[in-house]
């Protein structure tokens, strides 16, 4: 694990495995009595990726340990220099053996996640030129052509806002969201859940529902314009983050990363697409993990602006 750029390279290598593995039907999941049989095999693939993605993680935590050890070491004030903090410091009730697995589900809840809504965003916008333009004239104008962007400056720039929440309306980056069980027998649209029935949540057909969204199929983030509709968890016809208790503890640093990125990306560079891709022939299909991803790379060129 000395060479960052193969650990990286790794690291996305498996989680993607992790992704495609939990994302798969499992007969085991809908016949509970299988579950010790496992006969897809894949409880047994999901531990050896999860095993893999611990060695990684084991030999970043060890490198990292030992140069913190070392004379007059500086820190990399990262997250885990803060999360090495805190175990060094006792305060908190976090053992070094538990550090992997925080790292596990930082990892694989929130990498693939944000980083399929950017290219989702990138590629919808890249497809309606006159959208891209949009955004980028409203960044122009208030921001600066080119400049830096801020965490401050987000609340000045709602057609990126309202582009982003688009996004998360038409690819969902958890399309059935994580599984939940009833804890109780419920009446949900006059159908009976039973207790104890595993309940799963297609926000990606939500999204698309005609009875809620008009032309559904269309990218068209003026539709958020003026609306107070958010993706926190309160407005269920857009739940990308799920909601109630459970709701994806991620959002709020979710939710910056991507009006900075997506924001820098478009304010920094103009884009034009490559390889013989036009508008017209440009693929939007997607491929299902539990994560649903292009099912081609967005591929463009940037040119400074
Ligand atoms: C676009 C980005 C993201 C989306 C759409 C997303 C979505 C979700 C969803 C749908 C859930 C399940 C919620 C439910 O069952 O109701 C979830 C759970 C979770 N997310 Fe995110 N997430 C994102 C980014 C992140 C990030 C950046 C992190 C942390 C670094 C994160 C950490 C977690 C964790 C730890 C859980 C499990 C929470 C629990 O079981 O209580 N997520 N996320």
């Amino acid at each position: 694990m000395t060479d960052p750029s193969t650990s990286a390279s790794e690291l996305k290598e498996v989680m993607w495995q992790i992704m495609a593995e939990v994302g798969k039907p499992n007969i085991a999941d809908y016949f509970p009595v299988l579950k010790k049989i496992d006969p897809q095999g894949s409880k047994r693939r999901t531990e050896l990726y999860f095993s893999k993605m611990f060695d990684i993680f084991d030999g970043l935590i060890k490198q990292r340990l030992q140069l913190r050890t070392q004379p007059g070491a500086t820190t990399c004030n990262d997250v885990l220099d803060a999360i090495l903090d805190v175990v060094e410091d006792k305060s908190e009730d976090l053992d070094i053996s538990l550090v992997k697995h925080l790292f596990l589900d930082f990892f694989v809840a929130g990498s693939e996640t944000t980083s399929s809504t950017l290219e989702w965003a990138m590629g919808e916008l890249l497809r309606n030129p006159e959208k891209l333009l949009k955004a980028q004239t409203e960044l122009h104008l208030v921001i600066g052509k080119g400049k830096k962007i801020e965490e401050v400056d987000i609340s000045r720039l709602p057609y990126l806002q309202a582009t982003i929440k688009e996004t998360f309306r038409m690819h969902p980056p958890i399309p059935l969201l994580l599984p939940r069980k009833a804890e109780a027998d419920t009446q949900v649209g006059g159908f009976t859940i039973p207790k104890g029935a595993q309940v799963l949540i297609n926000v990606w057909a939500i999204g698309r529902d005609p009875a809620f969204w008009a032309s559904p199929n269309d990218f068209m983030p003026e539709r958020f314009l003026g609306s107070d509709v958010d993706v926190r968890g309160q407005d269920f016809e857009i739940i990308p983050f799920g909601g109630g208790r459970r709701i994806c503890p991620g959002l709020p640093l979710a939710t910056r990363m991507l009006h900075l990125m997506l924001g820098s990306l478009l304010n920094a560079f103009n884009w034009r697409l490559e390889d013989g891709v036009t508008v017209e022939n440009m693929n939007m299909e997607d491929k299902f993990g539990i994560t649903v991803q292009r099912a081609q790379p967005v591929k463009a060129v940037a040119v400074p602006a």
